[in-house]
């Protein structure tokens, strides 16, 4: 790969200047993944909360912090890792500040949305914004839960634009694949689809889920009886409010698509249980224990080494399998 046009001078870091925009988990543990290698030269933290910058400062995750527009005017790499609902209104406020060198990438959990919202701020410099997404991170939030090992061997999804350049989709897998993860290819179609499935759908049934054990009236009882199917099922439920109601608007289409798929599964499950239809009960469970068993032998052996099974369409970086679902 051809280093890219930022950093020219021998031994200099991949990104002189680096500024994060939402210094959360995720953009303070791409700070710290970057700091770690010594990729990044300094690093320029934005976001609502003094107390909170102060505290990624603190850390280590950034060297300081400055409003908006007089840290983006010092960028070579701008990181925005705000909810996606905020994606169109912080790219308006940082375009005008943004040198022309400048390359701006997200994180956010849906891409079709983030791209359309970049190019109604960006207009015809679009070609700066490369989007971009880890499949990586927690329930946990804010810099206390940013680590510099959360990139290491997951896989980035880049969804670049036919307006970017070859050179900047390329400084940005780089730093990226500095941070450790695997980075991978795709259209923003087939990455809010796949997602709305092994993501989205699964927090919207963990809150659903959740929601009705709290609305019971012996909730007290049944927290105090839950056990680690409880705690392995719901601890996605304990994320972040303001970030998961912007994924469900945002990939809201392919995400209700997904949870009709998912009642049909739940009414062919209580088909079966409702008639005692023990044969097509135990059809069921073999077919899905087997193929979720089989998933997570690979990924547990090293999460890093497996892909997760890819779509038509897909470039990796590594040799995906070609995808299987179970047939039920
Ligand atoms: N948490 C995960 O597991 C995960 C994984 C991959 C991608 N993402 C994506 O990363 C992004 C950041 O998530 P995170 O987990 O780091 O969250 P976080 O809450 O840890 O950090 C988000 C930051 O954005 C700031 N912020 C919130 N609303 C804002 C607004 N309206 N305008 C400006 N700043 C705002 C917050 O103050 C905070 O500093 C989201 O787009 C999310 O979809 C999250
Ligand atoms: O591990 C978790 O708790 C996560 O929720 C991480 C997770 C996911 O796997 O669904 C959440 C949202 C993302 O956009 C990417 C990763």
């Amino acid at each position: 790969m051809t280093l890219p046009t930022p950093s020219t001078a021998p031994g200099a870091p991949l990104v002189p200047v680096l500024v994060v925009v939402g210094v959360g988990l995720i953009g303070g543990s791409f700070a710290a993944a970057l700091r770690q290698v010594g990729q990044v030269g300094k690093v320029i933290g934005v976001g609502r909360q003094v107390a909170s910058l102060e505290r990624a400062r603190d850390l280590g995750l950034i060297d300081d912090f400055l409003p908006l527009e007089h840290a983006v005017a010092h960028a070579d790499l701008v990181l925005l890792s705000v909810p996606v609902g905020a994606t169109e209104a912080t790219l308006a406020a940082l375009l005008p500040h943004l040198p022309e060198h400048a390359v701006v990438t997200d994180v956010g959990s849906t891409k079709r949305d983030v791209i359309a919202a970049a190019r109604a701020a960006m207009g015809d410099r679009i070609n700066q914004f490369v989007p971009g997404h880890p499949i990586a991170g927690s329930e946990q939030s804010g810099p206390d839960a940013a680590q510099a090992g959360l990139y290491q061997g997951r896989d980035v999804i880049l969804t670049p634009l036919l307006q970017n350049t070859r050179a900047d989709v390329e400084f940005v897998q780089l730093a990226w694949e500095l941070c450790g993860a695997d980075v991978r290819l795709m259209t923003p179609e087939l990455h809010d689809r796949a997602l709305a499935s092994v993501s989205h759908v699964p927090h919207l049934l963990a809150f659903a889920y959740m929601g009705q054990v709290i609305g019971a009236p012996d909730t007290a009882l049944r927290l105090d009886l839950a056990g680690s199917g409880f705690r392995d099922f719901t601890r996605i439920a304990g994320g972040s409010p303001d970030m998961w109601r912007d994924i469900f608007l945002a990939n809201s289409d392919v995400l209700l698509d997904e949870v009709a798929q998912v009642r049909g599964m739940l009414d062919m499950f209580e088909r079966a249980i409702r008639h005692g239809d023990t044969e097509q009960l135990t059809m069921l469970l073999q077919a899905i224990s087997s193929v979720r068993r089989n998933w997570g032998e690979a990924h547990a052996a090293d999460a890093s080494a497996v892909d997760a099974p890819s779509a038509g369409g897909v470039q990796s970086a590594g040799d995906a399998p070609p995808a299987s679902s179970p047939e039920v």
